[in-house]
């Protein structure tokens, strides 16, 4: 143990992926810098692509970085990526448990291959199905399960080896809103209860609000934003006005007559409509209305919103966030046009993403 008050520390991390036909190769990260503190559930927050996956990916030791450095528990992931990965408990976004065992044999093979011995595991692997409410589901195999069922198994496989540090890729993804509920009573319980550090990554804006004491928005590779959610969203002054414009209507027209009126300010076409701020904004609304009226570009709809954190990411990348992808379409799942290797293809020497041994192997050490 260290005496380092932060779990984990990554700064200017870079990170190129040769891709064929593309000159140069994929960026996925442009100098990010990340802290989080211990015992805190910390969100990485940003769209498809915006190098979320591959900052985990170096911080659990699957591949390494061109450039930066990282440490986990005051650890070195790329000088002693042994010593990390017991360290760290991966969750990623593909489930790692084996349809064709049950939860029970998942959890005690795990254990196993961890290095516990029989009696060992099975006594894990009761406790973390009791702690996961999983108990009545232990001897059913894991393909018969519901998604939301089978994701609190992934959480509780990552957790056999008692890690400081928990990663969770896109936890909620796939997950009906009653599944995505209790993941996130979950993960709260984690960190509350039980002072595990949580790294969760994720696309949905609200998990990331309603979830995580400490946020970092990434986007093209590095960080843009950070702190805690209600700071992020404080930090932007009066409330959010936006106004969607019938069809024809000129988008930079709108924002022009906007920008003439003293109490709006920080006027942006977004979207195909116009996003502003205003210290009142219900108050600012009539002003509004009438000067677009008297300019002959009267808007279809005004909508006036406390901050979110959709418009502290407005703020700092110019754009509204991209709307989510629904996960059950395959281009929804992360993977890229072009893509060449598949995720962990260039993991370090010796790292396995998740073993998978035969069916003999697996009834011998779930025995
Ligand atoms: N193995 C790979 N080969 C080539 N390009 C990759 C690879 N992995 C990621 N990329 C590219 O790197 C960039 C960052 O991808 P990454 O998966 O880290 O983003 P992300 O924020 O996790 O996205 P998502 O939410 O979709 O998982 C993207 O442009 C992606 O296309």
């Amino acid at each position: 143990m260290t005496t380092d008050p932060c779990a984990v520390r990554a700064h200017d991390l870079g990170k190129t992926y040769a891709v064929r036909g593309v000159k140069g190769g994929v960026r996925a990260l442009d100098g990010l810098d990340v802290t989080v503190g211990r015992g805190i559930v910390f969100g990485l927050l940003g769209p498809n692509g915006a190098g979320k996956s591959t900052t985990v990916k170096i911080l659990t030791t699957l591949t390494r970085p061109d450039r930066g450095t990282a440490v986990i528990e005051g650890v070195d992931v790329r000088r002693r990526p042994d010593q990390v990965r017991r360290l760290i408990g991966v969750v990623a976004q593909r489930s790692g448990s084996d349809p064709r065992a049950t939860a029970r044999e998942n959890l005690v093979l795990q254990a196993r291959l961890h290095g516990m011995g029989r009696h060992s595991a099975r006594a894990r692997a009761t406790e973390l199905l009791a702690r996961f409410d999983l108990a009545e589901v232990a001897g059913r195999l894991v393909s018969t399960l519901s998604g939301g069922t089978q994701r609190r198994l992934d959480v509780a496989l990552g957790l056999v080896h008692r890690p400081a540090v928990l990663f969770l890729d896109e936890p909620t993804t796939g997950l009906d809103p009653e599944a995505r509920a209790a993941m996130w009573a979950e993960i709260r319980r984690l960190a509350g209860d039980d002072g595990l550090t949580v790294v969760l990554t994720t696309h949905y804006l609200e998990e990331a609000d309603r979830l995580a004491e400490r946020l970092a928005i990434v986007d093209h590779g590095r960080v843009v934003a950070g702190g805690t959610p209600d700071e992020l969203k404080g930090e932007l002054r009066g409330d959010a006005v936006h106004l969607e414009l019938p069809s024809g209507t000129v988008p930079a027209q709108v924002r022009a007559v906007l920008e003439d009126l003293p109490p709006i300010r920080e006027v942006r076409v977004s979207g195909g409509g116009v996003s502003a701020r205003a210290d009142n904004g219900a108050a600012a609304v009539p002003a509004v209305l009438a000067a677009l009226e008297r300019a002959g570009t009267p808007a279809a709809s005004v909508t006036v919103a406390r901050p979110s954190l959709d418009d502290v990411f407005l703020r700092y990348t110019g754009r509204r966030y991209p709307p989510e992808s629904d996960p059950d379409t395959p281009s929804g799942d992360g993977t890229p046009p072009g893509r060449e290797t598949p995720p962990g293809a260039d993991a370090a020497p010796g790292v396995q993403a998740v073993p998978q041994p035969g069916p003999s192997a697996r009834k011998e050490a779930a025995r």
